[in-house]
């Protein structure tokens, strides 16, 4: 797992090879530490060069290797022998030098990158911190401020910068081992210990302790509840405060605490999760390794309102040449306008040219005719939809898709009045598209496994995270999200405030609590969907609308806010109080409170103290309980699906993994006796009711989230 050759006479060179980003595995381990003793016994050798097989430095530690137990040599007395070694050691990076990867390269005397080299200390994106002495050679290399950014962050960095930050010694044209090869030729015999960065003192700035407190104060603030930036700014403030090897050992303490904690499970499977996505399989059998995608060179975007925007923008900065459509001159001109700004803006600040040259904007559906794909961004609107589709009909070409970015429509009831039913997917952006990472492709029952595999690759190509999902109202997001929605409208009218709902989830770790969410989305999309959805009509009592609607309870609280033009953030009034129409600072509004003490006098509701508690039970559990009804229902493949749809489209806390992730780690039966108890206390809802699955996997034993699969596919002949 570690190759070993003597090249130019006097240098040893030591490649690891563990595809793809050839991790440190226990193999490679093994292999690097008997390759590294051969090449100091090894008279003929002078230098010592490390690098990656097929161009990919190391991509750090062997994750997978978190969830067993540990075996093979340990990183951290690995990299202190290289660089105790008394022949110089250079690390040749390209392609990735990340977490343990930029570790021993930290471990070497000296580290040469190539031009298209990316470097970075990412675990704390897996709730960990850089525990093989990155956190105390790092700051002794760029200084403490840097280092924080990078560790606190986990962010990459280019060759480039990381020669500015002062991290590599050289960036190479061509071929880091060529020129990592030059360069320990070149310092043979020069004294090795100002190299060894363990011995040196931090690089210094003035007030350590005020730039530590500062960085701890903006990642407290920033990741609400994840324990691992803490621990990374613990880390590197005993770099600068104490001996190497006292921070060594501080090092080694905060992470044997983060690595037994449930959050570096969680965001470990979340990485999982998020790589397993891509990975589609449908109920037919068809899946991501046996269909091919088709090429896109060309797109349609019809409508040009926000999300029409998004997904003109997302589309050409990957290079696809797009036709923007809209209906009308005075639209098409302020999308133009919207699009060519947002493409101009990007541009600049990768210093690149926008690529406008790939748009065109029209009135005519006819520019539709050479298109390979088309995205549907109208009105939410079913009947609106359904004359695009069929006009689209008349002009595309037979075999081109077309595609719907409907929010939870029926994808099958579009396709059918399209003459390419097979031709037809889902494409479930969320605002703004070119920002959001989440989009849902949507097959209906007809759609053929090349639409969807297009859609997935056209998804990837445009740097989505892309999850495959069936066909039912609201799919797998809103369908979820309609029932965390209702919890929480129920708690206000039991006795809750908007400001306390908000606060439980942030605290639990969402940015945002659901009553902000909503005012920024504005009040107004839902209402418009109850309506259409027969849910509000002509028969609701205006004064005191009922509480009892479609054989269910029903809370009218957010019916009676658009009715007095609270919209959320756009109206400057909705579940809170903005300075000014469009402001995004939300503040507590006195009359919402008495808004709803009226409500609850009105309809004889004696108000309670509901907890934080009961607010995440409520909300958390409401929503992997329709998470195991879509899995029953086949519209998710998986539990790791849900998940990763929540975390990338819902903000869902990533040091929680997703609702499903966070049901298993509180424990299946512990989810089901709170279902049970709610749904006791509140049997006019049926969603909290638990699922037949939550049931049958309890009875199970509650097998892990892993396995939760294979017991799916054996449960679902019993359901
Ligand atoms: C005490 C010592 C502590 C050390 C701490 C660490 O080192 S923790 C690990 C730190 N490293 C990382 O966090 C890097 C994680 N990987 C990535 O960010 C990306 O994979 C990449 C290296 C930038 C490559 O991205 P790309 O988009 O090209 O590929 P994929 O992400 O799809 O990955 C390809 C497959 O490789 C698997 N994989 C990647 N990194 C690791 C890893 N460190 N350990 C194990 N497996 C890894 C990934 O799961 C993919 O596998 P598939 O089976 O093909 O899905």
């Amino acid at each position: 797992m570690a190759r070993y050759a003597r090249v130019k006479g006097s240098i040893a060179l030591i490649t690891l090879t563990n595809p793809p980003v050839n991790a440190l595995s226990a193999a490679v381990r093994r292999g690097i530490m008997e390759s590294v003793s051969r090449a100091l016994k090894d008279e003929q050798v002078k230098a010592v060069v490390f690098c990656g097989e097929n161009e990919k430095f190391c991509g750090g530690a062997d994750i997978k290797e978190f969830s067993g137990s540990m075996s093979g040599p340990p990183l951290v007395p690995l990299i202190h022998s290289i660089e105790a070694g008394e022949k110089p050691m250079v690390a040749a990076i390209e392609g990735v030098a990340l977490g343990g990867g930029l570790e021993l390269a930290l471990g070497c005397h000296y580290r040469v990158a190539n031009t298209k080299a990316c470097l970075g200390l990412p675990e704390v994106t897996l709730g960990l911190l850089p525990a093989a002495g990155g956190t105390q050679r790092l700051p002794r290399l760029i200084g403490i401020p840097a280092a924080l950014e990078l560790i606190t962050t986990g962010r990459h960095v280019s060759a480039q910068e990381a020669l500015q930050l002062g991290i590599v010694d050289q960036v190479a044209q061509g071929s880091a081992v060529q020129a990592a090869m030059e360069l320990a030729l070149s310092v043979i015999g020069q004294p090795l210990n100002p190299r060894r960065l363990s011995l040196r003192a931090p690089v210094w700035a003035p007030d350590v302790d005020g730039v530590c407190d500062a960085a701890l104060a903006q990642v407290k603030q920033r990741s609400r509840g994840a324990m691992a930036p803490v621990a990374c700014v613990q880390a590197v403030r005993a770099a600068a405060m104490l001996p190497y090897s006292k921070g060594m050992e501080r090092e080694r303490q905060l992470m044997d605490t983060l690595f037994r904690s449930g959050q570096a499970q969680a965001m470990q499977y979340a990485f999982f999760a998020q790589r397993n996505a891509g990975k589609w399989s449908l109920p037919n059998g068809s899946q991501w390794n046996n269909t091919r995608a088709r090429d896109v060179q060309r797109a349609g975007v019809i409508g040009l309102g926000t999300m029409g925007r998004g997904i003109a923008v997302s589309l050409v900065k990957a290079g696809i040449s797009v036709v923007a459509i809209e209906t009308d001159a005075k639209q098409l001109e302020s999308g133009k306008k919207a699009v060519t700004a947002m493409l101009q803006r990007d541009a600049q600040r990768r210093g690149v040219s926008p690529p406008l040259h790939l748009l065109t904007f029209t009135l005519s559906f006819h520019q539709l005719r050479d298109v390979d794909l088309v995205i549907e961004a109208v009105f939410e609107d079913m009947n609106l939809k359904k004359r695009v589709f069929s006009d689209l009909c008349k002009v595309l070409r037979a075999n081109s898709l077309i595609c719907t970015n409907t929010s939870g429509l029926n994808v099958d009831e579009l396709a059918a009045v399209t003459d390419r039913q097979p031709l037809v997917v889902g494409m479930h952006f969320f605002a703004p598209a070119h920002v959001m990472k989440l989009l849902e492709v949507v097959y209906g029952a007809r759609s053929s496994p090349e639409a969807v595999a297009t859609a997935m690759a056209l998804g990837k190509r445009i740097e989505k995270v892309c999850v495959a999902v069936g066909n039912c109202s609201g799919f797998v997001g809103n369908r979820m999200l309609k029932l965390y929605l209702d919890q929480s409208v129920y708690m206000l009218e039991e006795g809750a405030t908007p400001e306390q709902v908000d606060q439980a989830l942030e605290e639990f770790g969402f940015a945002m609590g659901i009553f902000k969410v909503s005012d920024l989305s504005g009040l107004d999309v839902g209402w418009r969907v109850r309506k259409a959805s027969g849910l509000i009509g002509p028969d609701v009592d205006p004064v005191k609308p009922s509480r009892w609607r479609l054989g269910r309870r029903y809370c009218p609280l957010p019916d009676m806010l658009c009715q007095q033009g609270r919209f959320g953030q756009k109206t400057g009034r909705g579940w809170y109080l903005y300075d000014s129409p469009g402001s995004k600072e939300a503040k507590s509004d006195p009359e919402i409170q008495t808004f709803l003490e009226d409500y609850r006098r009105k309809y004889g509701i004696i108000p309670r103290r509901i907890t934080s508690q009961e607010v995440i039970e409520r909300c958390a559990f409401a929503l992997a309980n329709e998470g195991f009804r879509i899995l029953e229902d086949r519209i998710a493949a998986s539990p790791e699906d849900i998940d990763v749809i929540y975390l990338f489209g819902y903000g869902w806390p990533r040091h929680r993994g997703g609702p499903m992730f966070y049901a298993s780690q509180v424990g299946l039966s512990v989810v089901l006796e709170k279902l049970e108890h709610y749904h006791r206390i509140h049997p006019d809802v049926p969603s909290l009711e638990p699922s037949r699955l939550l049931r049958r996997l309890v009875a199970e034993g509650s097998p892990p989230i892993q396995q939760w699969k294979s017991h799916i596919k054996n449960l679902r002949s019993h359901l």
